[in-house]
């Protein structure tokens, strides 16, 4: 049989030269790992698209052409330049007539070429045929596109980013600059450099871009919302980091755009659901981010505040936190919910306290079980101090600690939602001989145990949907580790849950939307993994209801009754520990002396007796009232109040159907003179 000839050979993966669209020097200082076949099949679509998009960009110049054409020749022909300039040294009457016949002239001259033209053409398209036709079109229509090219700079939005924006920055880098440049993130002349091309990441496309020299990731992030318009997506689907740590730097961005709103799908359960049981070391799964990443939040050694306007998911995300606590055995649980419903119920079977209510007794038996815990806190100090170094080694709960029921330190979460319930009881109280209210006793307590509580064990976890300044003092706030804000009313709000100047840092919780119901920003402690990257992040929460929570806590108090860890309320055993209150007094006082009220003047006493609840409830209360109120005389007490701090302002009050201006105190000018305000407005929040 006739047969082929056989070659000897060996086969060779020869590889053709790539010729990137990048720059050689772009394409040097790219990780060698992006130097693939993905760059190729990047670069390959890169040109299909331009190719595609080239006719369209063409018509479009050649518009702007005639467009820009028009407007020139008509600016020519009405003499504008002149008319302006005589305009402006108002010699335009004078210079009528002139105008009039260069306008004349110019016309004429339009005509002329006009003519010219026209019949130019006719003996070119006689002699020559169409060709010529054909020609002048071209050049024609080349001199316009050049006229009508979009250069950089030019004010309005590129043609190019219209309709679907997404996925053309992904194919088209130079749209990506151009949101930069419409953003004001980078300067006219300046450009980006990709440190890795888009590619498909979950839902949505990454790009990592080094920004030009001088240029900082943390502007970006701050003008976020700025980026997010220029790429016409909204400011949710956008999510932009600072890379950090190794191959990261100042200006180093990764962002991350999300195909659709990634909140709009249906809620995730939480995992702990499915859980037997839980360690409360370990970080709890709170929620995801835009991402689908799942966000873990370490309890122990810190704290948290969550806050929120109401039915934004707030007693949601506490429970979460409480969760984790619940489903471990060891861990000892202090529920006190302020608002009074049954969204907490379920907890009561296994709480070692539990007060349930917003009543002045409710608001007691939290103040006596909170000195409680201060005292134990104390104690266990004591206790560590004494301990041997094996099983102690620093003055710090360890694990083993915790889990020793004999040594008595288990982790102790005092979780309070709707806690500004408590904090603004304006009861009056006597502590330690000095005058003070309910409410900053209690912040007093709280304070103690968010700041010397997490070493000895204990995590105080705080809801509340009135984060103003008022509400949760700054003494207290600033040493809440964790924050967590659901939607609030404004800026100020935010930045009193999440910390300081946040909103000028890209994070301000106002501006997330009703609809995106468990959606906040979180701020995890500084000392967790995640806090080391990120400033704050936001998270959506896992959905929890309250059967989901009845399940959890019913295997909390199966696990515990197993431990042989049930106590307190759980088991009926609600007798206070026998406390020395002086002692606890003594560690307050030297904490936050400066919150305490010494002395307040009888006057002042009087005004806040007969306002009571209102002190915190009203902005503003008529002399008048408190005149007829108080059987004062007008003037002594206008007198005095000034002399307390308290200047009368005039301000508008209801009157029969329309306003009548009083005046007046402001409440806030009140509180501050007695000493129950908390430094008002040190975060910039403004006050009435
Ligand atoms: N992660 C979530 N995903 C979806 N929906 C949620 C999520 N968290 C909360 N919600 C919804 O938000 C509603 C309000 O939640 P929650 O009761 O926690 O609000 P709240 O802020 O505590 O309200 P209030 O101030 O009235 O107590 C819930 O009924 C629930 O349906």
């Amino acid at each position: 049989m006739p047969v082929q000839p056989v070659y000897d050979g060996e086969a060779v993966a020869e590889r053709g030269e790539v010729v990137p669209r990048v720059s050689p020097g772009r394409w040097r200082s790219m990780p060698s790992g992006l130097r693939s076949r993905d760059v190729l099949r990047h670069a390959v679509n890169d040109g299909l698209g331009w190719l595609v998009r080239v006719p369209g960009r063409v018509l479009r110049a050649v518009g702007r052409g005639v467009v820009v054409g028009f407007r020139a020749w008509r600016r020519w022909v009405r003499v504008r330049d002149y008319r302006e300039a005589a305009a402006q040294s108002e010699k335009l009457a004078d210079k009528f007539v002139e105008i009039r016949a260069l306008t004349l002239f110019r016309w004429k001259v339009t005509g002329a070429v006009v003519g010219v033209a026209a019949v130019a053409v006719a003996v070119g398209h006689l002699v020559y045929g169409s060709v010529v036709l054909w020609g002048l079109a071209g050049v024609v229509a080349v001199a316009l596109a050049v006229a009508g090219r979009r250069k950089d700079g030019a004010p309005g939005r590129k043609a190019v980013l219209g309709g679907p924006r997404t996925l053309t920055w992904t194919m088209d880098a130079q749209v990506l600059v151009d949101a930069f440049r419409d953003a004001k993130l980078i300067g006219k002349d300046e450009s980006l450099r990709l440190v890795e091309r888009a590619t498909r990441v979950g839902d949505g496309w990454a790009v990592t871009v080094d920004l030009p020299a001088t240029r900082k990731a943390v502007d970006v992030i701050k003008s976020r919302d700025a980026l997010a318009s220029a790429l016409a997506v909204d400011e949710v689907q956008l999510i932009v980091e600072r890379v950090r740590g190794r191959g990261g730097h100042a200006g180093r961005v990764f962002f991350w755009v999300a195909d659709e709103d990634p909140y709009a799908g249906p809620p995730v359960r939480t995992p702990l659901v499915e859980v037997e049981r839980w360690d409360a070391w370990q970080a709890v799964p709170f929620g995801r981010d835009a991402r689908g990443r799942r966000i873990d939040l370490p309890l122990v050694w810190t704290s948290l505040l969550v806050g929120a306007i109401p039915r934004q998911g707030k007693t949601f995300a506490a429970r979460l936190a409480a969760s984790g606590l619940v489903l471990d055995p060891y861990a000892r649980l202090y529920v006190f919910d302020g608002k009074g419903g049954k969204d907490w119920d379920a907890a009561e079977q296994l709480a070692y306290r539990y007060v349930c209510g917003d009543e002045l007794t409710q608001a007691y038996a939290v103040r006596d079980h909170l000195v409680e815990l201060v005292a134990e806190v104390q104690a266990r100090y004591a206790r560590m101090a004494t301990l041997d170094d094996a099983v102690c080694p620093e003055s710090k709960i360890t694990p083993a600690m915790s889990r020793d029921v004999e040594l008595g330190m288990p982790v102790t979460a005092v979780i309070i939602d709707e806690v500004q319930v408590f904090l603004e009881s304006p009861i009056r109280e006597e502590v330690g001989g000095k005058k003070t209210t309910l409410g900053a006793y209690i912040a007093d307590l709280l304070t103690y145990l968010v700041r010397k509580g997490p070493a000895a064990g204990v995590v105080v976890i705080l809801a509340t949907q009135r984060p103003d300044s008022n509400t949760i003092p700054s003494r207290l706030r600033a040493v809440l580790g964790s924050r967590f804000a659901l939607r609030v009313m404004d800026w100020r709000d935010s930045n009193i849950v999440l910390g300081e100047q946040m909103n000028t840092r890209g994070y301000d919780a106002s501006t997330l939307l009703p609809s995106h119901k468990g959606v906040g920003i979180l701020r995890p402690d500084g000392e967790t993994d995640a806090g080391a990257d990120l400033v704050a992040m936001t998270v959506r929460t896992y959905y929890m209801p309250n059967t989901d929570w009845r399940v959890i806590c019913e295997r909390g108090r199966a696990l515990r009754e197993a431990a042989g860890t049930l106590g307190g309320h759980a088991v009926g055993d609600d007798a206070a520990r026998p406390v020395d209150s002086s002692a606890v007094v003594g560690v307050l006082g030297s904490g936050a002396a400066d919150a305490w009220t010494d002395e307040v003047p009888e006057l002042l006493a009087a005004v806040i007796d007969h306002l009571g609840e209102e002190l915190y409830e009203r902005d503003f209360v008529p002399t008048a009232e408190l005149v007829e109120a108080l059987e004062v005389d007008a003037g002594t007490f206008g007198r005095e109040m000034g002399e307390l701090g308290c200047p009368p302002v005039r301000q508008y009050v209801p009157h029969g159907d329309g306003v009548r201006r009083v005046r007046g105190y402001l409440t806030a000018d009140v509180r501050a003179a007695a000493g129950l305000a908390d430094e008002i407005g040190s975060d910039g929040s403004g006050r009435t």
